[in-house]
């Protein structure tokens, strides 16, 4: 697993911009080398504001976004086409203006589909999807994706993985329904830790003055992944952590990159 690095910018415009000047670069890379990307999208407030930078960036059409893997790393349980559903937001914010192959676009299940209200159930539907995508590369039942995004909540989850909850303790299942979530909707399903862990590069964003308690907490030496998620998220070649000054506020001077 790799250390956290850390890249900080003026401000969360900017973050989503450079951000998604990252991701363009990524993907076109990927699919140089493999033919192939695979994305995993997260939802939140950062998540999305990539997302509607990507949309506008000047290379975005250097992505061939037919050979394009998009997944979740989580989704509010909701019933299809909800405004609170991160595939919803995402859709809004980007995904229904480029020209990606439906059957590559790997939303999580919603409240009101085949599984019906059994969040479980669902959660092993998405958990089989994976395991069938999971090509030689793929690890542990997920495919070796190749950038994984995370927003990060002000408590330090990620995903759908809060503080204490039975989902961040998860060391078998990639997926698995969350039930009493504090953030709402309680119910919720999301890629566990070590799902997490099996891509290839894993971007924590975090912009605003609402995460600088959070991102410190996750940073710090010898931080547990149970009490603080994000510290437990990393990626197989790189993790880093993509942030504006608000939410590096907090860092200690020796978490600042030099
Ligand atoms: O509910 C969720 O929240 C987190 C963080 O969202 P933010 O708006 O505080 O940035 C998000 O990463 C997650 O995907 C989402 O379901």
């Amino acid at each position: 697993m790799s250390a956290p690095r850390l890249v900080v910018h003026r401000d969360k415009e900017l973050m989503a911009e450079a951000a998604a000047a990252r991701l363009i670069t990524a993907v076109v890379d990927a699919q140089a080398v493999r033919g192939t990307a695979s994305v995993v999208l997260t939802g939140g407030r950062n998540g999305n504001g990539l997302l509607a930078a990507l949309g506008t960036a000047p290379a975005r059409d250097a992505v061939d976004w037919s050979r394009l893997d998009l997944w979740w790393g989580d989704e509010r349980f909701l019933p299809e086409g909800d405004p609170e559903r991160n595939v919803t937001q995402a859709r809004e914010a980007l995904l229904d203006r480029v020209p990606l192959d439906p059957a590559r676009v790997h939303a999580m299940p919603a409240s009101d589909g085949p599984h019906g209200d059994d969040a479980d159930a669902a959660a092993a539907a998405y958990a089989a999807e994976l395991a069938a995508a999971a090509g030689p590369d793929g690890v542990g039942g997920v495919p070796a994706f190749d950038v994984l995004m995370l927003g990060v909540g002000p408590d330090t989850h990620v995903a759908s993985l809060f503080p204490e909850l039975a989902a961040v303790r998860e060391t078998e299942r990639t997926v698995v329904g969350v039930h009493g979530a504090p953030k709402p909707p309680p119910t919720r399903i999301s890629l566990t830790l070590p799902a997490i862990r099996a891509a290839r590069e894993v971007w924590l964003l975090a912009a605003g003055e609402d995460k600088a308690k959070a991102a410190a907490l996750a940073l710090a030496a010898g931080a547990d992944e149970v009490r603080t998620p994000a510290a437990g998220a990393r990626g197989t070649e790189r993790t880093l952590w993509l942030m504006d000054t608000a939410a590096a506020s907090e860092l200690p001077r020796s978490a600042h990159p030099a």
